[in-house]
């Protein structure tokens, strides 16, 4: 009798050397999103979260920061302040400009920050540990899922930690006081990040998002130009289209319904980061139909519902 061959690496192997030698699914088989694809996130998902929580501890190299003191000072100031006294949210709101109709910019990233986040990004992006691109677009090296209920997500600890602050103490209660519909249509989460460049993924047709807010910031550093790769928003209440030009650190948080797509991108890269919120199971605001908005204490709340495990793509 001979033993069944194993595909499964010897156990002596850490969950980091594991993750490692782990064979991917074929890049047809996950453009197809082949059922075995499925499997292999499903399978492995506790062996990368643990071979990624070990890869922080053992590899990354840096200062460790991944928290709120990347952002805006502005911006944190006036959420700190709103968090502690909610009807000071006012000043939060102020620092949002309304570009185009249900869309505001804001100074969101320090730009002098940016570099540690990115050098985070590189390091993830070069730890050899299978992370699964959104769907839709090709797959590249800087595209990762970045929500838990999203399978091959980005599972390190201190890139989570930061990823649930900027979506509980900043995206949600903002949002709410944007676009004061989003109010109970925001307890699940998902993200993602993109990266564009010639030759790679260029651009994104025209669409909107299955969310019911969506928040986009770009990663670019000081100095870091591309040519192209305007956003281009469409505008229902005048039948235009505003094209809109990130700067690095720069946030669009906009209604999931606005229509919006990506132009080509003509030299350089341009890295963003894109976060959805959304009510259980994938319910969003509906057109025209009356919501109650919340007041100010009920904004800044995180609201205990669990994920629902619901991931759009
Ligand atoms: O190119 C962008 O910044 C927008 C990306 C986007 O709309 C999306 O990924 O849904
Ligand atoms: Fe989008």
């Amino acid at each position: 009798m001979t033993a069944a061959a194993s595909v499964t690496p010897p156990l002596s192997l850490s969950p980091l050397q594991q993750a490692r030698a782990l064979a991917l699914p074929s890049r047809d088989a996950m453009l197809a999103r082949a059922p075995s694809v499925q499997h292999f996130w499903d399978d492995n998902r506790q062996l990368l979260s643990d071979a990624w929580q070990e890869w922080e501890q053992t590899e990354f190299k840096g200062d460790f920061t991944l928290d709120d003191s990347l952002l805006d000072a502005r911006l944190r100031e006036a959420v700190r302040q709103a968090w502690q006294d909610p009807t000071k949210e006012l000043a939060v709101a102020e620092l949002w400009q309304e570009v185009s109709t249900g869309v505001f910019q804001c100074q969101f990233f320090n730009p002098a920050r940016l570099a540690e986040l990115r050098d985070y990004l590189e390091q993830v992006a070069d730890a050899g540990i299978p992370l699964r691109p959104p769907y839709g677009i090709a797959l590249n090296r800087h595209g990762a899922m970045l929500d838990a209920r999203s399978e091959g997500y980005l599972a390190a600890p201190g890139f989570q930690a930061l990823y649930r602050e900027l979506m509980d103490t900043y995206m949600r209660p903002i949002s709410r006081l944007l676009f004061p519909e989003v109010m109970g249509y925001d307890t699940q989460t998902f993200g993602f990040s993109i990266q564009y460049q010639p030759g790679m993924d260029t651009s994104l047709r025209l669409h909107t998002d299955a969310s019911a807010a969506t928040l986009n910031v770009n990663l670019n550093l000081p100095g870091e130009a591309f040519g192209g790769s305007e956003v281009d928003f469409y505008d229902a209440t005048t039948g235009r289209v505003n094209r809109l030009a990130f700067t690095p650190g720069m946030a669009m948080l906009h209604r999931g319904s606005v229509a919006h797509a990506a132009q080509p991108i003509t030299s350089g890269k341009r890295t963003n980061l894109v976060t959805w919120l959304y009510g259980e199971h994938m319910q969003i605001p509906q057109h025209r139909v009356p919501y109650t908005a919340g007041n100010a204490v009920q904004r800044w709340r995180v609201p205990q519902a669990p994920s629902d495990g619901v991931a759009p793509f």
